[in-house]
């Protein structure tokens, strides 16, 4: 099989280019069309809201950036980094280390303890566990759970789910910070809270926030709002 190296392009251009990404779906002998073609820059320490209706592709797209899964055509580089036709194990060590992921469902894993899910991201990026524990410590207590470290992710609140979820995606100092419809299982109130939290969280560690979203609120603080429609971002 024919692989491809990874390669730096230019780490001085834009952290995050989308060039004629094409996406989409084997629905039996036939094609579901998704993505038509997405251009798109995001600069670093930038906040972008995703906007667009049900079912118009905005998982999809964060997916493919976060190289869940592959486009059909087009270019999506990140820190200069070609993800079209990285290897599965390239795409995964790329994923681990660039990218943190935030869904609508918390995603945790029920078995660890809250630490434990926390301080795994950095873990796996060679962080010695000591150092791993110490940065999640200090992750989980800047989103207010330190003293539920010892905790497992059933006890805890979806709301709190979700802070420990949000320190989870920080831990290991990724560039690019993706967020599924994030305050979407949670009441109102709740779901504020934490869009503050993640908000001020990627603001003061100086990431890059991609947020797919229902809500007109997550727009109005991000510095530039997509939305998909057709297939396409439009203004
Ligand atoms: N694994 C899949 N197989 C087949 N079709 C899929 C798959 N995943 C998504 N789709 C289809 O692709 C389209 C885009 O789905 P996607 O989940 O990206 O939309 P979305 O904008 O995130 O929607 P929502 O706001 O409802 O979460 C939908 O029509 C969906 O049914």
């Amino acid at each position: 099989m024919h692989t491809q190296t990874p390669t730096v392009i230019n780490p001085e251009q834009p952290l995050l280019i989308l060039r004629g990404v094409t996406h989409s779906y084997r629905e039996g002998d036939r094609r579901r069309l998704v993505l038509l073609g997405i251009d798109a820059e995001i600069g670093e320490r930038s906040f972008v809201a995703l906007l667009g209706q049900s079912g118009s592709g905005k998982s999809t797209l964060l997916n493919l950036i976060a190289g869940l899964d592959t486009a059909d055509s087009g270019s999506i580089i990140v820190r200069g980094l070609e993800l079209n036709g990285l290897r599965e194990p390239d795409r995964t060590l790329f994923r681990r280390r660039h990218i943190g992921f935030v869904y609508q469902f918390f995603n945790l894993l029920p078995t660890l303890t809250v630490l434990e899910n926390v301080a795994l991201p950095a873990e796996l990026n060679g962080f010695s566990a000591a150092e791993a524990q110490e940065r999640a410590l200090a992750l989980l207590d800047e989103v207010g759970l330190a003293d539920r470290h010892g905790s497992y992710p059933d006890s805890l609140s979806g709301g709190e789910q979700q802070r420990v979820a949000l320190a989870r995606a920080l831990v290991h100092d990724p560039a690019l910070i993706l967020a599924d419809e994030p305050t979407g299982n949670l009441d109102s109130t709740t779901g504020q809270h934490i869009l503050d939290l993640l908000d001020h969280l990627v603001r003061k560690s100086g990431k890059t926030l991609l947020v797919a979203t229902h809500s007109r609120e997550v727009a109005e603080r991000a510095d530039a709002v997509w939305e998909i429609r057709d297939g396409k971002l439009r203004p």
